[in-house]
């Protein structure tokens, strides 16, 4: 199935449901900070996280630094923010 970017009204709905994540409109993706007790707790969330991108074949744009893990969603087949960024989003939400 095609993916496509999402427009404005979808965006806002969308993240009405994902407090923590807010829309980077030059990275035209969502993006959400993560802050942990230390490093291996840090890069086991990253460790679940890439199992679950794996598994939705849909893979992060992330960044760490100790306990920090910095994330970007964004749908490169669709140049944008699809439903499949929202999806991930809301999948890492559950154990973040
Ligand atoms: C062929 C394969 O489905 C694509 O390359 C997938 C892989 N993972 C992906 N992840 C993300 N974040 N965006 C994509 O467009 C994307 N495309």
């Amino acid at each position: 199935m095609a993916v496509r970017e999402l427009d404005a009204s979808e965006r806002e709905a969308a993240l009405a449901g994902l407090p923590g994540w807010s829309y980077d409109a030059e990275a035209r993706g969502i993006k959400r900070t993560f802050r942990f007790a230390d490093f291996a707790e840090a890069f086991g969330f990253m460790s679940r996280v890439a199992i679950l991108a794996e598994k939705a074949d849909h893979h992060p744009e992330w960044f760490n630094v100790y306990n920090r893990v910095e994330i970007l969603l964004t749908t490169h087949d669709a140049g944008g923010l699809s439903e499949r960024d929202i999806a991930l989003a809301t999948a890492i939400d559950r154990f973040a």
